[in-house]
């Protein structure tokens, strides 16, 4: 255990209950069992308005080993922020789709991923029920989303294919799970950590999923380190990016653009002259699609927001000031880590809706 100079300890928050926060306490040696410690807020926290997280890394002071309490006297800056869920430092997205039963859909996986590439976080796809499925057509469906730019993980739950290779992944590493429903991301939870005891198979009534239990976030311990966060099953993610980021979020693109650039700064790539993104790649149509819609909603943005919204006040001095058109700046301009990481919060409106 890590135990600073003045008795302080280090830990990190896996579930929040009213002002009680479940604390696993860091141990060095893997041999010892976790240790948890149910924690409180100290005062001074509250005052400066410090929120505590799940996922967040916090300083314990004062432990009382018999009553396993302690207080939380600090939170460690975080290096990732959800929003909903509600999860400090998640380092990855772990995306979970069948190879059948339910049917794997090319442009349901495009916008799961396109979801979860908003994020910035890292992108793991897992393509379970691989007992389904013939080594011929594993391969066909493998060679396709080599060309997007993804090598997935096949692996059966059932048949225990190909599970140490996924807990490989997820070890040392806070891993929220997502994915459409029936897929088998309870059982995939279930076998990594059977104390979980998630139900599987079941339509409604899911431990943190049902449409009437109250929202909870669980971090669960992998036992051979790192944590997971289950989210609930859903079918379409809104895609909720500007249409300037939208062809970022496709790794077969970004090459392209590495490698060169449109005439147009900022071209869509539709139809422009001189366009390096526009071409014969499987998924374009995926992104024409995605483009429609978000060129839409940032109409209806517009619209619902003040009608000169595109337009900036700019000082001519001498106390004058004028409207103009703002710069279309959008594209070069990295997008803030808390939009970014609020992609993932649709999941969770969406499934309660
Ligand atoms: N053939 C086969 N069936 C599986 C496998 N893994 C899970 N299943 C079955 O698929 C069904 C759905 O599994 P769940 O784990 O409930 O799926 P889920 O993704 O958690 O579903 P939601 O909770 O609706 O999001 C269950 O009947 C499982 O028994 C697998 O590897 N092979
Ligand atoms: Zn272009």
């Amino acid at each position: 255990m890590k135990v600073f100079p003045d008795g302080q300890l280090l830990g990190t928050v896996l579930a929040v209950q009213a002002n009680f926060y479940k604390v696993q306490l860091d141990v060095d040696d893997k041999e010892i069992n976790a240790c948890f410690l149910l924690c409180t807020r100290r005062t001074r926290l509250k005052k400066i308005g410090q929120q505590v997280m799940v996922g967040d890394r916090v300083v314990i002071e004062e432990p009382d080993w018999s009553g396993r309490r302690g207080a939380i006297a600090d939170v460690l800056p975080r290096q990732t922020q959800l929003d909903r869920p509600p999860i400090a430092n998640t380092n990855q997205i772990l995306l979970v789709f069948a190879v059948a039963e339910p049917p794997l859909e090319p442009y349901q996986l495009s916008r799961f991923l396109v979801k979860a590439e908003s994020t910035e976080l890292d992108v793991l796809l897992c393509l379970n029920k691989s007992d389904l499925v013939s080594p011929e057509v594993q391969q066909q469906i493998c060679d396709r989303l080599l060309a997007w730019g993804y090598r997935p993980l096949f692996i059966s739950v059932k048949n225990q294919i190909n599970i140490d290779q996924a807990a490989k992944y997820l070890s040392n590493k806070i891993t929220v799970i997502a994915g459409p429903s029936g897929v088998g991301k309870s059982s995939l939870i279930n076998t990594l950590i059977p104390h979980a005891n998630l139900r599987v198979g079941e339509v409604s009534g899911k431990l943190a999923r049902g449409r009437h239990t109250t929202r909870h976030v669980e971090l669960f311990e992998l036992p051979h380190g790192g944590l997971l966060a289950d989210t609930p099953g859903f079918n379409q993610p809104d895609l909720d990016c500007t249409p300037e980021e939208l062809v970022y979020y496709f790794p077969e693109v970004k090459e392209r653009l590495a490698v060169g650039s449109c005439r147009f700064s900022d071209c869509l790539h539709r139809d422009e002259p001189d366009c390096v993104v526009r071409g014969d790649w499987e998924r374009y149509q995926h992104y024409l699609e995605f483009l429609d819609e978000a060129i839409a909603r940032q109409t209806q943005l517009h619209q619902q927001a003040d009608p000169e919204s595109n337009m900036k006040l700019k000082s001519k001095g001498k106390g004058q000031s004028q409207y103009e058109p703002k710069l279309e700046s959008k594209k070069y301009r990295r997008v803030s880590r808390k939009t970014q990481l609020q992609a993932l919060q649709d999941l969770y409106q969406e499934s309660e809706d």
